[in-house]
């Protein structure tokens, strides 16, 4: 055994001619992101899967174009009932497969858009960002930038209320599998609590974790460790997180699954648990409050910084 493929692997996609990109991240979670407000430049599976490459692309855990909403169809619906969502975030995960939402890419496409001078966001005020799950209003906030995510849900309500949690999950490293609750945030989520850092660290996430049922678009899996005690005297709740992306793997960060898990924690608490949490991810601490949103559900709010790193230019193939 060689470790050597059989067969060369193929080249990685690449376009006809050059693309300029900005890297970027939040809490690690990194992304090649491109403007491309007429909605014209390459975004197949087999593109992007290319462009993630970290052997043989610019490597990211995702993609994300900007693109005016006016010329997706997806985007043109939304603007209907709310026309300040100018710019459409389109994100596909490393393999090039599509997610719903991505909540360190908010932060981070929002920060790109400034960067590149084509929104404004003045302090006190909001930029509204079209996604598939949705707008999502992004302001300023101490720690870099704050989105209210919208309402979360559960994906196997009655299994959820009935007995806290809806699936088992088979992890990597582990000797049994695990009780999970699974959560969306626009995009699905499956959330294990786990004893304690020992557990969390002997976790072995090359694997995607075994999860049954599977909720029916596939899912990611947090695993989460809560501080004991679980709340500080500040009055804010505190979790140690990992995460497998599905379309990704492994990755430092992941703001919706920061959510999820926030929000899975919290409904295990039971009343009186706090509205306010501190998530640590291996790439850095998310924030995420609960608070009563317009429609009067329950919406999560997502804050955390959004660094760019780098203005590239990826060749054209040949
Ligand atoms: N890292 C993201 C989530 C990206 C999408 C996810 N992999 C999926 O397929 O749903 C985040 O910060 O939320």
């Amino acid at each position: 055994m060689t470790g050597f493929p059989a067969d060369a692997p193929a080249p990685a996609a690449r376009p006809t001619s050059g693309l300029s990109f900005t890297k970027g991240h939040g809490t690690g979670n990194d992304f090649v992101l491109t403007l491309d407000p007429e909605g014209t430049g390459p975004a197949d599976p087999a593109f992007v899967a290319g462009l993630c490459d970290r052997h043989r692309g610019i490597g990211a855990d995702g993609y994300i174009r900007a693109v005016r909403s006016a010329v997706l169809p997806e985007g043109r619906a939304l603007l209907q009932t709310e026309p300040d969502a100018e710019w459409f975030m389109d994100y596909r995960n490393g393999d090039g497969s599509l997610s719903e939402m991505c909540g360190n890419g908010v932060r981070v496409f929002a920060h790109f858009l400034l960067a590149k001078g084509v929104a404004d966001l003045p302090d006190g005020g909001e930029l509204a960002i079209a996604t598939r799950a949705g707008v999502k209003r992004v302001t300023r906030s101490g720690d870099g930038y704050a989105v209210d995510m919208g309402p979360w849900e559960f994906i196997f309500p009655d299994a959820a209320v009935a007995r806290g949690m809806d699936s088992l999950v088979d992890i990597g490293g582990l000797d049994v599998e695990r009780p999970a609750l699974s959560i969306s945030m626009g995009n699905p989520h499956t959330v294990v609590a786990l004893a304690d850092r020992a557990d969390l660290e002997r976790t072995e996430l090359y694997h995607a974790p075994a999860v049954q049922p599977l909720p029916p678009a596939g899912t990611n899996v947090e695993l989460v460790v809560p501080a004991d005690p679980l709340v500080g005297e500040d009055g804010v709740g505190r979790l140690t997180m990992r995460v497998h992306e599905r379309g990704v793997g492994e990755t430092q960060s992941c703001g919706t699954g920061a959510c999820a898990a926030a929000a899975a924690t919290r409904y295990w608490a039971g009343e009186g648990a706090p509205a306010r949490w501190l998530v640590a991810v291996p790439g850095g601490v998310v924030g995420v409050t609960f608070f009563d949103g317009p429609e009067g559900r329950e919406h999560v709010q997502l804050s955390g910084p959004a660094e760019l790193v780098a203005d590239g230019m990826l060749l054209p193939a040949g």
